[in-house]
């Protein structure tokens, strides 16, 4: 039996990649099941409740979205260092960028929400990111540094009382973990840095309608998902190399209304992607640096369950894009990597969509009324 033929959770589709297997050389049979391995272990959750001819698409599409090892244009991130805020397990898209940039070369260092960190290495130490760990070249992943971080708070003296001496803050204390300490922490220890990723948003009232939404869960909301961009510039910023490039992550609900995604945070999206072409303008101007967003569409990550209808909206993006597969990790992974690099050096201020083209769609094409007139059309043919 093939290495591939032993995934339980894509067993069917894998089938598709039998007929090649015999003829893979070995590194790139070890490179695809890698690929494979870590689009299963970073969708794992939500593969379950889509139908079988999603996961027949997953399948294909992840067995052919890894270029590394190839020959021809490649994203060369070689000596290249990056700082990741928005890493706290593997299922993510934080997780997706470090691992694409890590296989195009670059240098990790990581900011992890102080309340997750603590689970966040036990579960590195133990061994339970091992296998999305895995780089196509047979390499680990590896974290440079890893810093508690709060983007909620810009500077030490921010910190309210009660949050100080909270349990898990308190353990952070000491090095520090609001943004300008640890873009300090980072200067001293690794210097100068090339890549920005901010790939955390927080809404306390997301589940809320706008309408019945708080002041303050709103700028909750606003605080965490998009202020924490503009400071992560403000302070990180200075440490850019020339030709440094910034990444966040949106949402199609700051154009489109997304009922369910509330709590402000369509908002905060709308302010992030406006954000994103004033900063590239600064940023541009002041420190040679490039800053994008990407829309991205639906991922079943831990953030995206907590809003409560993740799998309904990765089943509606199926059902309505144009590309019908789920979308994963890996790919937004990609597009980050390719942002980020010098491949991209004329793009800067811009959203890019990462959503199989749902952004681009005005009508459902699954809507009961559309469904109930093409009945109606084919009976009365
Ligand atoms: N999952 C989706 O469907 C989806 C779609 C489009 C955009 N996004 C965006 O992608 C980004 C990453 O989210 P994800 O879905 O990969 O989920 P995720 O849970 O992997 O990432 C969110 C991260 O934000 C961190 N975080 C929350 N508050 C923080 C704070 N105050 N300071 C520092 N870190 C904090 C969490 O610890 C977590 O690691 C977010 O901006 C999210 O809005 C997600």
């Amino acid at each position: 039996m093939s290495l591939l033929q032993k995934s339980s959770v894509l067993r069917a589709p894998l089938s598709k990649f039998e007929p090649c297997s015999d003829r893979l050389s070995s590194k790139l049979r070890t490179s695809v099941r890698h690929t494979c391995e870590s689009a299963v272990s970073s969708r794992r959750c939500t593969l379950r409740t889509l139908p079988l001819r999603t996961r027949r698409n997953f399948s294909a599409s992840a067995s052919s979205s890894n270029g590394a090892g190839g020959t021809g244009l490649r994203i060369d991130l070689t000596g290249k260092k990056a700082f990741i805020a928005g890493v706290a397990d593997d299922q993510g898209f934080g997780w997706a960028i470090a691992k694409a940039l890590a296989e195009a070369g670059a240098e990790i260092s990581l900011g992890v929400w102080v309340p997750a960190l603590s689970i966040f290495e036990t579960s590195y130490k133990r061994g339970k990111f091992d296998k999305s760990r895995q780089l196509s070249n047979g390499s680990m992943l590896e974290f440079v540094h890893i810093y508690p971080m709060d983007a909620v708070f810009d500077r030490a003296s921010d910190v309210p009382e009660d949050v100080r001496n909270n349990k898990r803050y308190a353990a952070a204390a000491e090095k520090g973990f609001a943004v300008e300490e640890v873009a300090r922490n980072v200067k001293n220890d690794i210097g100068n840095i090339d890549i920005i990723v901010h790939s955390l948003a927080n809404g306390p009232e997301v589940k809320k309608p706008l309408l019945e939404t708080s002041r303050q869960g709103y700028l909750a909301a606003m605080s965490a998902s998009s202020y924490s961009y503009v400071s992560m510039l403000q302070h990180f910023g200075p440490l850019l190399n020339p030709n440094g490039s910034a990444v966040s992550l949106t949402y199609i609900a700051s154009e489109r209304t997304i009922p369910g995604y509330g709590g402000g945070m369509s908002s905060a999206k709308a302010a992030l992607e406006s954000d994103t072409r004033v900063l590239a303008y600064e940023a541009g101007r002041k420190y040679q640096a490039r800053v994008n967003v990407i829309s991205a569409g639906p991922l079943g990550s831990r953030a995206a369950k907590a809003i409560g209808f993740i799998d309904d909206m990765i089943k509606y993006s199926y059902e309505n894009g144009p590309i019908q597969k789920e979308l994963h990790a890996e790919e937004i992974g990609n597009a980050a990597a390719f942002l980020l690099s010098p491949l991209a050096s004329s793009i800067t201020g811009t959203i890019i969509y990462c959503d199989n083209g749902l952004h681009s769609m005005g009508l459902a094409p699954d809507s009961q009324i559309l469904i109930n007139s093409r009945e109606t059309a084919a009976q009365a043919a």
